[in-house]
């Protein structure tokens, strides 16, 4: 784990409660739907292609949202949302898997498990579609990615500089997402992604599905960072802020 680099007293705190955290009993094996095919089937059937994020709270968050997480999930569905993302992060981001296993009973689309996994024993809590993998915490990229996919998981590998979208490409992700939120200072710049992408031009060639993350909140960005190459814009506080559904039809309607 690279931990060299300024980060937040949040994001300790939130790594050092991942490293104490349990995986699963039992090892899980996954049926995964297939979050680049939802993503492409949105933008054929013109919509933007947005995996909407149940994030009850996080540490950039006032309050926190405790509606009934299967029927926020419908709602973000029923406004068009490609994909899903479940926070499952419990000390600072109010998440759970048993959210995640309620709400990827109740909808179709595919479901992405949003936590900071360090360990593999930690891919086996609970079953998604998607697990996430941080590139700049996790030790081993290529044996975790290994071990995600032998259980069925794709991996959505998230990275924050240019020298990290190179780790995850050389480690063979196919799934690679640009998060926009800066982990020492917790602030979004939306030119992140876009620099990224310049700097590493392969995460353009076709060969990876590339997610833009954090800080999306207007049309306009949605356009932004499709026009910047995103395939998928991951959205948490916009859409969490207020009716889920109308905030949810409000950035897929494009
Ligand atoms: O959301 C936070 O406050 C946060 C703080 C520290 C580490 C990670 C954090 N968020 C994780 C995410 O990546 C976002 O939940 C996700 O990309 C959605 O972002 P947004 O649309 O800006 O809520």
């Amino acid at each position: 784990m690279d931990t060299s680099g300024e980060l937040s007293p949040a994001v300790r705190s939130i790594l050092s409660a991942a490293e104490e955290r349990d995986g699963g009993e039992t090892r899980c094996t996954v049926d995964a739907r297939s979050l680049p095919d939802a993503l492409d089937a949105a933008a054929d059937g013109g919509r933007a292609p947005v995996i909407a994020e149940l994030k009850p709270t996080s540490p950039t968050t006032d309050g926190e949202r405790t509606d009934d997480p299967v029927e926020l999930a419908e709602e973000m569905v029923a406004g068009g949302a490609a994909a899903l993302s479940v926070l499952t992060e419990p000390e600072h981001f109010g998440g759970s898997t048993e959210t995640l296993r309620r709400v990827r009973e109740a909808v179709s689309v595919p479901v992405l498990r949003k936590d900071f996994l360090l360990r593999e024993a930690q891919l086996d809590a609970v079953a998604s579609d998607v697990v996430l993998l941080i590139a700049r915490f996790v030790d081993d990229l290529d044996g975790l990615l290994a071990a995600a996919r032998e259980r069925g998981f794709q991996v959505l590998v998230e990275v924050h500089t240019p020298g990290e979208a190179r780790t995850a490409l050389d480690a063979g992700a196919d799934i690679i997402g640009v998060n926009n939120r800066d982990l020492a200072e917790l602030s979004v710049d939306l030119s992140t992604f876009e620099s990224v992408v310049e700097s590493v031009p392969e995460l353009r060639d076709g060969s990876v599905t590339l997610i833009a993350e954090s800080g999306i909140e207007t049309r306009e960005d949605v356009t932004r960072m499709r026009s910047a190459g995103a395939d998928g814009l991951l959205v948490g506080s916009a859409i969490m802020d207020g009716d889920v559904r109308e905030n949810t039809e409000r950035l897929t309607d494009v």
